[in-house]
């Protein structure tokens, strides 16, 4: 539905997209993940024909966009700054998109649309004050429904829950999904936090430096990472990556930590082991045992982060568990950890100008 091939675009002498490649499917949810600065909207800006690339093409449901005004495109963008008419009442900035020549719908139908994308966003109470007295969450909420309201081949969405707080955020995604599930139309949706690109996305496409670095569902990107960047992005507490070397019989990490991940890799090569703090289980048991003294353990609701010595010390890892289990942990008790071999990931080491690839591992 959306292709975008080779895509280059500078800004003086930033390269703001440097080759991108883009390929977002019919009535999809694709969420764009990357930090500040990465070409996230100039990515949809030239979607939208907002940008022209200085080189690649754009393809839109199988038709080159070159020369097709961002108007004549039927996609439509909301940003994060949003325009909104700010003396006119919420119900007018929804209706207005339908009153262009281009959506124009009886007005029986356009009140039904607006009263049910209001309904969905929770804004029904407010659809008579003017923009102007709304807060900036609501506001965004507007400025959203705008662009829902109308019939478009493709949405494109640039941080559209930024300014919500965070009960209201998680409240939208589950409305947000719904509305896309509804409407199954293709979705463009850009984001830099990871959470709410793995709640949302049917896939998720990674960007950094104006090219995309990995784009998968998220138990693609979740279990087979591209590199240690994207391993860190997704997870809170953040994954684990103890630094070690390649042996015979697996990886033998700082202060003598013994792990079993088979590489696919010369023994002596510098590796990092990847570990994710919800795959260690407190207590040894049935996998891999690790052994090591309690740190510091921080409260996390209704679960624990237990960060772990491990070996003669100078390795830490952290794990989430239950309550019950953690409660009584003390700095520098003993404890014995359970790793899976399966969940263990492998990563060249870092180097200072890319962060180590992900190394095939065999079970
Ligand atoms: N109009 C412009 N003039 C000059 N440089 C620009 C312009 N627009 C974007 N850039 C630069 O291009 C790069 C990509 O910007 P872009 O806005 O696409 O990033 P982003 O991923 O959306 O970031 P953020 O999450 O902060 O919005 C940045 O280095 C930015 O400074």
């Amino acid at each position: 539905m959306i292709r975008l091939s080779g895509i280059r675009k500078a800004y003086g002498k930033t390269l703001a997209l440097d080759e991108l490649e883009l390929e977002v499917r019919e009535g999809e949810f694709f969420c764009l993940l990357g930090p500040s600065g990465a070409g996230k909207t100039t990515t949809l800006k030239t979607v939208a024909g907002l940008e022209q690339p200085d080189s690649g093409t754009v393809v839109l449901d199988g038709e080159d966009m070159r020369g097709v005004e961002p108007y004549d495109r039927g996609v439509a963008m909301c940003f994060e700054s949003y325009a909104l008419y700010p003396h006119r009442s919420a119900y007018d900035n929804l209706a207005s998109p339908l009153r262009s020549p281009r959506h124009r719908l009886p007005a029986a139908e356009a009140r039904q649309r607006i009263g049910a994308i209001a309904e969905l966003l929770g804004i029904s109470g407010l659809l008579d004050r003017p923009v102007g007295q709304l807060s900036n969450g609501q506001r965004q909420r507007v400025a959203l429904g705008r662009v829902l309201v109308r019939p478009a081949r493709a949405f494109l969405l640039d941080e559209p829950l930024s300014h919500l707080d965070a009960k209201l955020r998680q409240q939208m995604r589950a409305e947000l999904k719904a509305i896309g599930a509804v409407q199954h139309t293709t979705t463009l949706y850009v984001t830099h936090d990871s959470v709410e690109a793995l709640a949302l996305g049917d896939r998720i496409g990674v960007i950094r430096e104006g090219r995309i670095v990995q784009t998968g569902t998220r138990e693609e990107i979740w279990y087979e990472p591209y590199d240690t960047e994207v391993a860190r992005a997704f997870g809170r507490p953040r994954i684990n990556l103890l630094p070690g070397v390649v042996t015979e019989s697996g990886v033998r990490s700082d202060g003598g930590v013994e792990l079993p991940v088979r590489a696919q890799a010369a023994p002596g090569t510098e590796v990092l082991v990847g570990l994710r703090p919800r795959d260690i289980a407190l207590h040894g048991g049935e996998g891999h045992e690790l052994t090591g003294t309690v740190y510091v353990t921080e409260v996390l609701g209704r679960s624990v982060e237990v960060t772990v010595r491990l070996g003669t010390g100078e390795q830490r890892v952290s794990l989430v568990a239950p309550r019950a289990d953690a409660a009584r942990l003390c700095p520098d008790d003993p404890v014995r950890l359970d790793v899976r071999p399966e969940n263990l990931l492998l990563f060249e080491a870092d180097r200072p100008e890319r962060p180590g690839r992900r190394i095939e591992t065999q079970s």
